[in-house]
């Protein structure tokens, strides 16, 4: 049997299930299953190559990199074409786009590689359409904006977030407090901080049995823990650290608003982590900008040499908390051991220019001068 059906005889297990305390157990164990055979399917088949199950052979380029993912028609490659030089083909009909499409986002001196991709159908987790291919492109991003059509139904943002989450992709959400360390001795030793609310240990050792983990430590440190997160830690790819998936942040980008209602618009604009834009009208594509930026946690810092003007054109990237030293390193690796003080000018400095040392912390668009010894 392949991995699909058995995926599908599960689920159907599931479904025929009745869900109540005398059947937590089953279903905890068999949601154990089917997250490991969820994430089988996106490892390429035997001796398929490079290309089954992996992403689009498009190698990464610039500051960062933005998936565009939704389900067809939905303007993903109307959006690549305004905010890039890269013309993507546009096309009343689905599946247009048939490969992976980059383009550059030039944004203040920060060079942002968008994908553009083909649309993605539900079932795409299992892979329907080049649904994997879309998936593993978009983890490669390290932001994934999921483009909306806001004429459709509610249901297909949940519909996307399902196909995603079904493959490990967890949108906008703080990794479980749950410590877990594989032993080579021991057996299982399982411990609480407090009682869990929705866990218990029958069912955890039943997971781990399942998974072959016989000896290990775990720790629930969190009484809100989900048998759901408790299987995301055990399929964590660096068990020994206990690493979450790695999940670039997500942006839902509602498209079309021309052709909705001024109320639910309004209802739309106000959801978390949700921006709104009509690619057609050239209405909001700047905040859907501006905020991708935002989200990425990246910041631009220009330089200025005495008694020159900064060069906005290009900027040095630092991660978000980055301090003068971040900074220097960016430059040149041996340029901190000549630093005597650095001159800042923008919102990080209390006055312009502030002179600081190298902890100081920077914001994004400030201009720094370093003077060194
Ligand atoms: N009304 C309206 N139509 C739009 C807007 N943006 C794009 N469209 C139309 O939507 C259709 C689909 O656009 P595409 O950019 O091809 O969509 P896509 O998501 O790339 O589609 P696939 O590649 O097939 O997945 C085209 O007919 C566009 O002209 C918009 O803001 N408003
Ligand atoms: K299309
Ligand atoms: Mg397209």
């Amino acid at each position: 049997m392949g991995v699909s059906e058995k995926i599908k005889e599960i689920e159907e297990e599931m479904r025929r299930t009745q869900k109540n305390k005398a059947t937590e157990y089953h279903l905890g164990l068999l949601k154990g299953k089917l997250a490991r055979l969820r994430a089988q399917l996106l490892e390429p088949a035997p001796g398929a190559g490079a290309s089954a199950g992996t992403g689009f052979d498009v190698s990464k380029s610039g500051d960062a990199r933005i998936a565009l993912v939704g389900f067809p028609s939905v303007g993903k490659s109307t959006l690549l074409s305004k905010i890039t030089k890269t013309k993507s083909e546009v096309a009343a009909y689905s599946f247009t786009t048939l490969t992976a499409i980059p383009g550059v986002l030039e944004y203040g001196g920060a060079e942002i590689q968008i994908l553009d991709l083909p649309g993605i159908i539900e079932g795409a987790a299992e892979g329907k359409g080049r649904g994997r291919q879309v998936i593993s492109a978009a983890k490669t991003s390290d932001l994934i904006m999921m483009v909306l059509d806001a004429t459709k139904k509610a249901e297909q943002r949940a519909l996307l977030e399902r196909e995603l989450e079904a493959v490990g992709i967890r949108l906008n959400r703080e990794p479980p407090n749950i410590y877990l360390k594989a032993k080579k001795a021991g057996g299982m030793k399982l411990s609480f901080m407090s009682t869990p609310k929705y866990l218990d240990e029958k069912m955890i050792y039943n997971i781990l049995r399942d998974y072959k983990m016989l000896n290990c430590e775990v720790l629930i440190r969190d009484e809100n823990a989900t048998v759901d997160d408790f299987i995301d830690v055990i399929m964590a790819p660096h068990r020994r650290y206990i690493k979450w998936y790695h999940t670039p942040p997500s942006l839902y980008v509602y498209n079309k608003i021309d052709c909705i209602s001024m109320q639910f618009l309004d209802q739309l604009a106000h959801e978390d982590h949700t921006v709104v834009m009509s690619c057609e009208l050239d209405l909001g594509i700047t905040d859907v900008v501006d905020r991708a930026w935002q989200e990425l946690n990246l910041m631009r810092i220009y330089t200025k040499r005495k008694g020159v003007q900064p060069d906005f054109s290009e900027a040095l990237i630092v991660r978000q908390g980055a301090t003068v030293e971040d900074v220097c390193d960016q430059v040149h690796r041996s340029l901190k051991e000549s630093f005597k003080y650095a001159l800042v000018w923008g919102a990080s400095a209390r006055h312009v220019p502030q002179r600081v040392g190298l902890g100081h912390v920077v914001a994004d668009e400030d201009v720094i001068s370093i003077v060194t010894k």
